[in-house]
């Protein structure tokens, strides 16, 4: 555990229905898909972050339509589960404009992708930022992200294999330019020293790079690597790569016992880097307990099954339209995340087994994140604690409605936790590097 707890802020860039709330359909405040007043919107939602000295913001993404649930994409559409989705790197940019601190994590899937170009991009935006941006790798878990390019998928462990060699290739890029390869000696004209710039030359099972990187690093040298793979092979690939591993789990004890078995597993694996993991939670305000409980239920209201079931289908990459919603959620095989399927089969506390339909709401109104519903004052306490008891680096913060429920945040709790001491009252450092991570010269 570090010595700070550390924030994202975890809103979606879609309508949204990946669960009832953060529903931007319903919400007539929402400019989500407003054409060219999402710039506003979202530079807005940077501000207020930056504002509040949120480490970062973090965008999940799914490169292609859900299509699993009656093996069609109609449901995805009607309610928009994920559907429109935009590419969040233009909107990054923009928002990296009006900010100088935050912390911009994406999702970004390597499944159809190649490392050259894609790093290409990557690395621009991180360079445009001074060094603010995080990459949450994911390997692609749908099968319409394969077929919207035309490949073949590959299976679940493959998959992993593969992103070994796409991260083998991406090291090299990033460290092909050593900061004293640049001279930009503007006497003599010359702009870096050939005999340091590193060429990438790997060939690997999947993939292989012939190349002089292109793109100068940002002062943070890469960006901040997250994963979320949950099964034992994607935790592997984790504890392999990345600085900060994202995870769902539904109780403080699950999630206590999730970082202990990481951190064991990265003791056998050899991993010298702390392992940092943060958490999902689904944060509901209120001036006052039953103020926000009752926003809780409204909220719950909106709660469709057909489009929880579409959604989670899509996620798991199983067909629950076809499985009995009374019967328990089990571990059933998924090539999409095992790790995923396990977090909402195993027991979400006292013992209790969820079926399909609880598990369809759970997901609805939290994607199996716990809720924290409260006053300011509890919700800051129930943070800490949960912080202090499970060992975890921070939390991915849902927010319900955006951007009213981020502004309540940060004006009302954050505050709270930073006269507990438990909050920077200051960036540690320019990069995002610098602050998620703590190696920041104000940490
Ligand atoms: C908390 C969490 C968040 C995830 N977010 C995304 C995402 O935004 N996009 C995506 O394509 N996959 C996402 N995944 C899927 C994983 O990256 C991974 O591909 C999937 O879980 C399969 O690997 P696994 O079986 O090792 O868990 C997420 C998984 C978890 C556990």
């Amino acid at each position: 555990m570090t010595s700070q707890i550390h924030l994202l802020s975890f809103p979606e860039h879609t309508e949204g229905v990946h669960h009832a709330l953060d529903n931007a359909v319903r919400d007539p405040a929402d400019r989500r898909f407003r054409g060219s007043s999402m710039i506003d919107y979202w530079q807005n939602v940077a501000r207020i972050l930056e504002r509040g000295k949120f480490d970062g913001i973090f965008f999940a993404d799914t490169a292609a339509i859900y299509d699993r649930y009656k093996g069609r994409p109609d449901e995805s559409i009607k309610y928009g589960l994920g559907w429109p989705r935009h590419d969040i790197m233009p909107t990054l940019a923009l928002m990296a404009a009006a900010t100088e601190r935050l912390g911009f994590a994406f999702t970004q899937s390597i499944g159809g992708a190649f490392p050259y170009p894609l790093m290409r991009l990557i690395s621009t935006l991180d360079f445009l930022s001074d060094g603010r941006v995080g990459w949450n790798i994911v390997t692609g878990n749908t099968r319409m992200e394969y077929d919207a390019i035309g490949i073949e998928a590959l299976e679940h462990d493959s998959r992993y294999d593969r992103a070994d060699e796409f991260m083998e290739i991406c090291r090299a890029l990033w460290d092909g330019i050593p900061r004293d390869a640049i001279l930009m000696d503007t006497e003599g004209g010359i702009v870096a020293d050939p005999a340091k710039v590193g060429r990438v030359d790997v060939e690997g099972r999947y993939l292989k790079s012939r190349a002089v990187p292109l793109v100068v690093p940002s002062p943070q040298g890469r960006p901040v690597l997250f994963q979320a793979g949950s099964s034992g092979r994607g935790q592997r690939f984790a504890l392999q790569n990345a600085d900060v591993i994202f995870a769902i789990q539904s109780t403080t004890e699950n999630m206590r016992r999730y970082v202990e078995q990481l951190r064991a597993a990265a003791e056998e694996q050899g991993r010298s880097d702390p392992v940092r993991v943060i958490f999902g939670l689904q944060i509901v305000l209120g001036s006052t307990e039953a103020e926000a409980r009752q926003r809780r239920e409204e909220l719950l209201s909106r709660y469709t099954l057909e489009a929880s079931l579409a959604r989670l289908s899509g996620s798991l990459g199983i067909d629950f339209s076809e499985i009995d919603l009374d019967s328990p959620m089990e571990e059933w095989p998924s090539q999409a995340s095992q790790g995923l399927v396990k977090a909402l089969s195993s027991d979400m506390g006292g013992g209790k087994r969820l079926t399909l339909r609880d598990v369809a709401k759970t997901w609805a109104t939290s994607i199996g994140t716990p809720h924290v519903v409260g006053t300011p004052e509890q919700v800051a306490a129930e943070i800490e604690t949960i912080w202090r008891n499970t060992g975890c680096h921070g939390f991915n913060l849902r927010p319900a409605t955006i951007p009213d429920s981020i502004e309540d945040f940060v004006d009302n709790v954050i505050p709270i936790l930073q006269a507990r001491g438990v909050f920077r009252t200051e960036y540690e450092g320019p990069t995002f590097r610098d602050n998620i991570l703590g190696t920041g010269a104000g940490a």
